[in-house]
């Protein structure tokens, strides 16, 4: 008998299938891991834009947590969409286990996915419990309420004061490279770069890069390597996916076909 790794995704549902719960569930599966969820919003999403947003009440969400908590031997969670900061509170109160906070904030549609209450409780409650926090350049502008023009080393240390280590990601479909900038537990920096895939088929690529930095970290592995070979895991859903055509919009990452070695 064998016990896999269980990550508990606590996120929004994205009905087009490419960002939030979907992106987590696909990303863990493809990894080996078994994929837990509590839903916190349920949003009506295609790859145009996101139409209608339905947070779900915190005592439901609450009420999921508990019952994965109670049963099964969870080994990371990942955090999504919060949609409210008393939902932020929920995961506040998770301890024992590592957790992986996705600040998502903003789709790439650009609809508003955080208020500022909800910034307030990343800043307050979930990042001083947080192993680490996974933002783009905007969400770390946001987060930290410096000038959007701040170097990534400065956006990642005014972050990793709050309590977490920092991978700040730096996807750009226009550039030939994309770079992640890593700020350690211990402070220590990396800027791990890699070459950008052309494609416009990259909605969900934040989800699906923090689903598999959470599942490498749950399974031990230090976090360089495993931001290394999360990065190798969306550049290999973007490959696959660069060659679709689905949607009238910025398209799915293709969470399948991906193949799974030692490498991503
Ligand atoms: N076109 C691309 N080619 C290769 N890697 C990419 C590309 N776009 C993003 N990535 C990688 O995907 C990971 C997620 O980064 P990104 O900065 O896109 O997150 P994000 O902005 O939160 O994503 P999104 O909001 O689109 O879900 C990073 O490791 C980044 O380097
Ligand atoms: C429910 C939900 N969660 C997260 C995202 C962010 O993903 P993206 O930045 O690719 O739009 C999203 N659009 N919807």
């Amino acid at each position: 008998m064998t016990t896999p790794l269980v990550a508990l995704s606590i996120a929004g549902t994205d009905s087009g299938g490419a960002a939030g719960l979907a992106a987590d569930l696909a990303t863990f599966a493809a990894l080996g891991a078994h994929g837990a969820c509590a839903v916190t919003a349920v949003t009506a999403q295609d790859t145009t834009g996101v139409g209608r947003i339905v947070p779900l009440a915190a005592a439901d969400v609450q009420a999921q947590v508990d019952a994965v908590l109670g049963d099964l031997p969870v080994g990371v969670v990942k955090t999504g969409m919060l949609g409210s900061d008393e939902v932020a509170a929920v995961v506040a109160g998770i301890s024992g286990i590592p957790v992986v906070v996705d600040p998502v904030l903003t789709a790439t549609s650009g609809a508003q996915l955080g208020s500022d209450e909800v910034v307030a409780a990343y800043r307050e409650v979930v990042l001083p419990g947080a192993t680490v926090i996974t933002p783009n350049r905007d969400e770390a502008v946001r987060l930290t309420g410096l000038d959007p023009r701040t170097p990534a080393l400065e956006l990642a240390a005014a972050l990793h004061e709050l309590g977490p280590a920092v991978v700040l990601t730096g996807g750009d479909p226009r550039a030939a490279t994309c770079g992640d900038t890593v700020m350690e537990g211990s402070g220590a920096v990396t800027v791990l770069e890699h070459d950008t895939i052309r494609t416009c088929n990259d909605h969900g690529t934040g989800c699906t890069f923090s689903a598999a930095l959470a599942v490498h970290l749950g399974n031990g592995t230090d976090l360089l390597t495993a931001v290394h070979r999360a990065q190798a895991f969306v550049s290999a859903a973007l490959t696959t996916s660069s060659t679709w055509e689905l949607g009238r919009g910025r398209g799915p990452v293709a969470h399948i076909f991906v193949p799974t070695t030692q490498e991503n």
